[in-house]
């Protein structure tokens, strides 16, 4: 069962656990606790190589300078996706995003944007070599055409006319990265995942098996049966806060909840505890991916509300929560900060951040002159807070 703690209801706090379920935890924490975990009955603390968002929306222009610092502040790098308006579709084009997003970033912050490329139909073999020889494109992603955000450009014909292009992506040891859902109305929006995987995604690699693929931000057991099906190497999957903490319910708790409404869509509970389990487990085929995903609370609040969720600023917490929870707090740095370099063949970062067992309240918004954007867990408080070394 989902625990009470996380459903959003609104104007609710999230329940700080009581003194007891404190001290459990470092009991069992301390129990098998790694040298880097230091716990104490006041206090709890885990030094952390610093982790990676290998799945994040940074936008551009007021929105990219109203968030890019939630991310700076903790993760080394981060996977920027390029789903802009228009999309990043070029090599020229991602250089020109990351020198903006290199601009709006606070000062003295090293924050290194890993850009990636928008696949189209029309996407030829040797942009994938400009954007390799840019030496700052580190991917490519598949939208399906009309799948999510800022899709419509996305792809209609991945086994027709993208087929050299994913040939040319395996020459260069280019990842694609697949927002893996079907978009055919005759599907139910909750079977999307399932169909996009039985449809496209297994025979794409069985099709070319030295593509390496990322699924992003999955939803169900389905996609963890299938990650863990492949061979380590080339197929692995982001998971989201969202995807480890809410199911289905949370979309409808006390009313409809356009804040816990992105792509894809929550699932029932079984599909949540499947993904929990694949990820505290210990497998290298999983890594950190928020999907934070900022829209302006009027595009969210609205007859016909955006997809994504704010959480850049609670991922670490809520990572670190579900973590602990699953008695897997010595498996949680493997997830947020080893798997996913060794996967893209990066290194490791180098300097750490602690994360200590304080709670603190989640801003009901960010204000700016604009608009305003609602985290994910608006007004609640969490356990875990991260902080810089
Ligand atoms: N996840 C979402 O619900 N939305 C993302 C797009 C995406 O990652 O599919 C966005 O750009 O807003
Ligand atoms: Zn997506
Ligand atoms: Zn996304």
């Amino acid at each position: 069962m989902l625990k009470a703690s996380f459903l959003p209801c609104k104007g609710s706090a999230l329940r700080v656990p009581s003194a007891l379920s404190v001290k459990s935890s470092y009991l069992r924490v301390n129990a098998r606790r790694p040298t880097h975990i230091k716990a104490s009955r006041t206090k709890m603390e885990l030094s952390i190589t610093r982790p990676d968002d290998w799945h994040l929306h940074l936008r551009d222009g007021e929105l990219l300078e109203a968030v890019v610092s939630h991310s700076s502040h903790h993760f080394g790098r981060a996977i920027i996706m390029p789903n802009l308006k228009p999309p990043i579709t070029t090599a020229a084009a991602a250089v020109a995003y990351r020198q903006s997003i290199l601009k709006a970033l606070p000062e003295n912050s090293d924050f290194t944007p890993l850009m990636t490329l928008y696949l189209t139909d029309n996407t030829s073999p040797n942009e994938i070599k400009l954007a390799r020889e840019s030496g700052v494109v580190f991917a490519v992603k598949l939208y399906p055409a009309g799948a999510t955000t800022n899709s419509q450009d996305g792809v209609t014909d991945l086994f027709g006319k993208c087929l050299p292009v994913l040939e040319e992506m395996v020459r260069q040891d280019m990842p694609l990265l697949v927002h893996g859902e079907v978009t055919s109305p005759d599907v139910d929006v909750f079977d999307r995942e399932k169909v996009f995987i039985d449809t496209v995604l297994s025979p794409l690699i069985q099709k070319l098996p030295q593509l390496k693929v990322v699924m992003e931000h999955i939803t169900t057991k389905d996609a963890v049966n299938f990650v863990e099906s492949c061979d380590e190497g080339f197929v692995a999957a982001t998971v989201t806060p969202q995807h480890l903490v809410l199911n289905r319910n949370s979309l409808f708790q006390g009313g409809l909840q356009p804040h816990n409404y992105c792509l894809p869509v929550l699932k029932r509970e079984t599909h949540r505890q499947a993904i929990v389990s694949a990820v505290t487990s210990g497998s290298k085929r999983f890594f950190l991916g928020t999907d934070s995903a900022p829209h302006e609370r009027r595009n969210k609040e609205c007859p016909c509300g955006c997809a994504g969720i704010y959480n850049s600023p609670v991922a670490l917490s809520v990572y670190a929560k579900v973590f602990e929870e699953a008695g897997a707090l010595d498996k949680l740095e493997a997830f947020t900060s080893f798997n996913g370099p060794d996967f893209y063949g990066l290194p490791r970062n180098t300097s750490k951040i602690i994360l200590s067992r304080s709670p603190w309240k989640v801003p009901a918004s960010y204000s700016f002159t604009w608009g305003d954007i609602v985290p994910m867990f608006a007004g609640q408080t969490l356990e875990w807070q991260p902080s810089p070394v």
